[in-house]
Order: structure tokens, then C-alpha cells, then sequence
């Protein structure tokens, strides 16, 4: 039977997100479904600010970043008139399936607009931080882990070159799946991440400890650092400034910033995204609803939205090992 499906993109936009939408408009094409794809993310729904998407949209579009769509936050949106007035805008479009790729943010406001609206709601978690419980990696995560390893191996350079100390801010807002990654695939030299931040004084004197262990090993060598973001008390400046005084030499901080949320998507992503969006459009019309659509040990997987920010996603502790071992632990 023909149905009318519509997509938006929501929350921090992701390397993949396109990818994402190629294959909704392709399956959606192969199914007779109709698409619309909503505009700024929950700001497309409130204000019916929305394109009709057919194969014309397909065309060269799995390798671009960023959306198509566009992205944004919305505040109106997370009030009861935000959901009702969301409900009534899809209610005019005769909208039966809503599909919402973005991060667990994302899918509590799928999950708010679900007490006004009995339409059918699934999500695609997209994201470069990776904190979305219920699935092994978020459409994003994987070109963002190489957008900041290509970054922190240009630091290396200019590091190597004066023997500096080089602090290198990476996102991932209150998680550390892309801190770690990056500094592991990196080899940097130390990594925080919030998941094993204990307090400022400790984790400084473990800094100190592995600068001067492997100083006093190999001479006066770079030391890079990599931190996640919102972690350190003060933010990167001030951690420059206390190891830099407790160092006696100089320190430089580099953040990182949005590049890491640009570029064209790598294969990991563009498969994750090609596949989740295929999957939800192969659920359009069941029972199914409130649920994401993610991948576990490259299975698909059915998650109830709630269950995808009621607990936080842990590190994957060989991960965690391996950078013991080689990094924070290492001298
Ligand atoms: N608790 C909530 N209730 C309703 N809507 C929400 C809620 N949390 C987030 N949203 C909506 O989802 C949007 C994106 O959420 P955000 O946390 O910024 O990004 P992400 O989806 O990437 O985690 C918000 O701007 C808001 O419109
Ligand atoms: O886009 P903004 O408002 O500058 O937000 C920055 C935040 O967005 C992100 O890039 C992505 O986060 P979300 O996917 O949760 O929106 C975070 O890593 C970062 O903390």
C-alpha cells in the first residue's frame, strides 16, 4: 500500500547524513512510497518548511558532508504546543511514517512529539560523538575519528619540530569515543576522556609523570596530549597553563573544532548510513515504532528510543586496555 514517509536531520549534523537520506529516497522510490524531506531539523516541522525528494536529489549525494536537509537545534519544539503543533502540520500532510536521523537529543524529541502524534516513528542515529546507547557506532563517528587523526598527525609535525607539548581539544560533548580513537590511531601520548576522569590535580601529576618518564628515556621529545571536550575544569587554556608552569616550558593548545563534523563521509559511514536508511524504510507500514535502527557486530538491531539515552554508552574496554598500554600507562 502507498504510504507517505518523511525524513528530517536534527542535532549536530553528521559525515553520512546524506548517504542516509540517498538510500531512504531510493528505497522509498523502489516501494512506491512518497517522500518529503523536512527542512532544519524539528524547525521544519513547525514551521511546514519541507521539499518533495525523489531520485532527481540521489545524484552524487552519498559522498557529500554535512545534510541536504539541513540541521538545527529548537527549542519551541520541545514544549507541549511544540509536539501539537509539529502533530498538526504532519497531520496536513497525511504523513504515516516519520524517520529522524540525529542523536539521542533527536530521539527524545521523536519520543516528546509521540504524545501528540500516532503517526509511525523511527530513528537513525547520527552523530560524530558516538553517545548513542543500543548500537556499536552513529553515522558520523567513524569520518570524524579520521578528520581528527589526520589533524593531530600535522600537530605531530610541528610538534617534533620544536619538542613541544601540544594540547589537542577534540569533540564528542560528554563522551569519549572520539577522543579515544583519535588518540590511539594517533599515538598520541596521553588522552583524557570524561569516562575516566578522576579530578584535575591527579590526572595532571599522571601527565607530568609520563612527560618526564619518557623525557628522561629519549630526550627532549614532543608529548601530545588529546582531550576531550567540556572535560577539563576551565577548558584547555587553563590545563595549557598549569602544565605549562609545572613544566617549566611552553604548551600550546589547538582545538580542533567543527572540521571535525565536515567532509565527505569515509566507506564506514557511508555503508552504516546506506544500510540503516534501507532498513527503516523496510519497516514503514509494520507495527513497529518508537524505535532506532542501529547496528550491533554488523547486525541490524531494533532499539526503543528510551532505551537509547537511558544509560550511557560505555567505552570498549579493549579499547581502554590498549590505551592503557600505550599511552596514559605506558612508562
Ligand atoms: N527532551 C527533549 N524534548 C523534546 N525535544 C528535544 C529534547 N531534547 C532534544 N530535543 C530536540 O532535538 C533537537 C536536537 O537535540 P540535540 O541534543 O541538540 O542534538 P542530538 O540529536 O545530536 O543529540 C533539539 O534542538 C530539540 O529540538
Ligand atoms: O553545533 P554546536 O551547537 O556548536 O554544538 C557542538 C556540539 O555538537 C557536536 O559536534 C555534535 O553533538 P550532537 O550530535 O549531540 O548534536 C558535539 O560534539 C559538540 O559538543
Amino acid at each position: 500500500m502507498s504510504k507517505r514517509v518523511a525524513v528530517l536531520t536534527s542535532g549536530g549534523d553528521a559525515p553520512g547524513m546524506n548517504a542516509c537520506i540517498r538510500a531512504i529516497v531510493i528505497a522509498c522510490e523502489t516501494k512506491g512510497y512518497t517522500l518529503i524531506g523536512y527542512l532544519h531539523g524539528y524547525n521544519g516541522l513547525l514551521n511546514q518548511e519541507y521539499e518533495t525528494l525523489s531520485l532527481n536529489a540521489t545524484h552524487n549525494l552519498i559522498q557529500q558532508g554535512g545534510t541536504i536537509l539541513h540541521s538545527a537545534r529548537c527549542e519551541a519544539f520541545k514544549s507541549h504546543q511544540g509536539a501539537k503543533d509539529a502533530a498538526k502540520n504532519l497531520q496536513a500532510l497525511g504523513i504515516d511514517t516519520l524517520i529522524v536521523i540525529g542523536g539521542d537529543g533527536s530521539f527524545k524529541g521523536a519520543q516528546h512529539l509521540s504524545t501528540c502524534w500516532d503517526g509511525q516513528i523511527l530513528g537513525i542515529p547520527g552523530t560524530i560523538d558516538n553517545d548513542v546507547a543500543g548500537c556499536d557506532a552513529t553515522v558520523g563517528y567513524y569520518t570524524a575519528i579520521d578528520t581528527a587523526v589526520s589533524s593531530i598527525d600535522k600537530v605531530r609535525d610541528t610538534a617534533d619540530a620544536f619538542e613541544r607539548i601540544f594540547l589537542v581539544e577534540v569533540m564528542g560533548r560528554h563522551a569519549g569515543f572520539l577522543a579515544l580513537n583519535a588518540a590511539l590511531a594517533s599515538a598520541a601520548d596521553y588522552v583524557i576522556v570524561p569516562e575516566r576522569f578522576d579530578n584535575e590535580q591527579q590526572e595532571l601529576e599522571r601527565i607530568i609523570n609520563q612527560i618526564e618518564a619518557r623525557r628522561k628515556l629519549k630526550g627532549p621529545v614532543s608529548f601530545i596530549v588529546v582531550v576531550a571536550e567540556n572535560v577539563w575544569p576551565g577548558g584547555l587554556n587553563t590545563l595549557a597553563e598549569r602544565l605549562s608552569s609545572h613544566m617549566q616550558s611552553e604548551v600550546r593548545p589547538v582545538t580542533l573544532g567543527h572540521v571535525q563534523r565536515g567532509g565527505s563521509p569515509v566507506s564506514q559511514d557511508r555503508l552504516l548510513a546506506t544500510k540503516l536508511g534501507t532498513y527503516a524504510v523496510g519497516l514503514v507500514g509494520t507495527e513497529k515504532t518508537l524505535i532506532m535502527i542501529g547496528e550491533v557486530d554488523h547486525h541490524p538491531v531494533e532499539v526503543p528510543l528510551k532505551e537509547t539515552w537511558a544509560y550511557t554508552k560505555p567505552l570498549d574496554e579493549c579499547s581502554v586496555e590498549t590505551m592503557l598500554a600505550t599511552m596514559n600507562q605506558r612508562y
